[in-house]
């Protein structure tokens, strides 16, 4: 039996998905370790906040069960993506970064990190949804698209945890024809409207609602990306791009934003925050608007890839509506294509949390593991 390979891990970003990935990359480790014929074992060789930095010099294993306490206490100044690329890149064995950040700047750089043979798995929707140049220099250097360098998956950068892009990716690939794809495509406004506008009546302040979503970890790190549309922009843009069109930018179609006019010069999210609730009232009337004609408001995305349409924004359903009925932070993503005709293939579940998220980025890390063997 061949000696297992070891793997690299490096993770930037310790938020509420990363804590939550490195609690799952700590017993993925520890079940491949306990079986001798698993052909791979992991090793973390460098952990990462916005203003700590912990890493192994040598290339010996950084401890799955200290690293907080560790990281804390590191007097490491904080490395750029190039400076931890070029460290990465002296690895004796393949390295596999886990970008669990929302950083453009982190994002930018991936093309260096695959050029170099490093893998990269990530929640993180910026490089995926930026321009479309750096789209296309990501998939031609990935070797799981047309380069020799190394894999990328960023499976939970739409629907978290859901099998949302490996869905889309298979129809495409396998040769079936994607006409529509739309749904409820954030964990944030679905908890929301769904909370603050239940099916037969009642829900709380909708600045309360929103307080709750963060608290929950199911905003962005400004929960104001969640609340100007950008956020489901930005997976609309994904899908539309795996679909096979060139959509250019999450600002190159409609999008609309949930952000008052008057807070929109708002210095920080906090100061957001702290004034949101004085605009609560329209959000009530909004309520009693759609309660009037029987319905509730949701917040929805549709692609329409023959009309190269793509839409982000409040719609009103009828109470019966399977939109309507979603619960908690549940995503709803149908795709209409020409195997599935008028029944579309449907996927439904949590579509933010730590958890579930990082489900999907561990379920990537293993993929690329099995392509490492
Ligand atoms: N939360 C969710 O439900 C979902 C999240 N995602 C995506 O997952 C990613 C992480 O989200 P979440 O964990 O909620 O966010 P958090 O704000 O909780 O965590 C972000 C982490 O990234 C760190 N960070 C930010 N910039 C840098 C940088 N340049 N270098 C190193 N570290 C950096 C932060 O540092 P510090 O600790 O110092 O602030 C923090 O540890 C985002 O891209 C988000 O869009 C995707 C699907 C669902
Ligand atoms: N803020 C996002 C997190 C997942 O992408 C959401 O609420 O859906
Ligand atoms: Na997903």
């Amino acid at each position: 039996m061949p000696a297992p390979r070891q793997v690299f891990i490096a993770v930037i970003g310790v938020g509420g998905v990363g804590k939550c990935f490195l609690s799952q990359l700590s017993k993925l480790a520890s079940r491949q370790s306990q079986d001798p014929s698993h052909p791979t074992y992991l090793s973390l060789i460098l952990v990462s906040r916005s203003n700590k930095l912990l890493f192994s010099e040598s290339y010996r294993p950084l401890s799955l069960s200290t690293w907080e306490a560790d990281l804390d206490a590191s007097k490491t100044p904080v490395l750029d993506p190039l400076a931890i690329a070029e460290y990465l890149s002296t690895a004796p064995e393949k390295v596999v970064v886990v970008d669990n950040t929302s950083s453009q700047d982190v994002a930018e750089n991936y093309p260096i990190f695959l050029k170099k043979g490093i893998s990269i798995v990530t929640p993180n929707k910026k490089a995926f949804s930026g321009t479309y140049d750096l789209w296309q220099d990501i998939f031609a250097v990935a070797n799981n698209g047309q380069g020799t360098g190394g894999y990328v998956f960023h499976e939970s950068s739409v629907g978290a945890g859901l099998p949302v892009i490996s869905t889309l990716r298979e129809l495409v690939e396998t040769g079936d024809e994607v006409r529509r794809i739309e749904g409820v495509f954030s964990g944030t406004m679905s908890f929301l409207f769904n909370s603050f506008m239940p099916v037969g009546g009642g829900g709380g302040k909708f600045s309360e609602e929103v307080k709750k979503a963060k608290d929950l970890g199911y905003t962005e790190p400004d929960p104001r990306d969640d609340l100007n549309g950008l956020d489901v922009a930005r997976k609309l843009t994904i899908l539309a791009r795996i679909a096979g069109l060139e959509t250019q930018s999450p600002t190159s179609f409609p999008v609309q934003s949930l952000i008052p006019k008057e807070l929109e010069s708002c210095k920080s999210g906090d100061e957001f925050m702290q004034k949101l609730g004085q605009y609560d009232g329209d959000m009530e009337k909004l309520k009693k608007e759609a309660a009037d004609e029987g319905k509730v408001v949701r917040f929805v995305g549709s692609i329409d890839v023959q009309k190269n349409d793509v839409k982000v924004g409040l719609e009103k359903f009828d109470v019966s509506h399977p939109i309507a009925a979603l619960k908690g932070s549940d995503n709803i993503i149908s795709f209409y294509t020409k195997r599935y005709g008028d029944n579309p293939l449907i996927i439904q579940g949590a579509g933010a949390g730590g958890d579930v998220t990082a489900m999907g980025v561990t379920g990537d890390l293993i993929k690329v593991l099995r392509l490492l063997r």
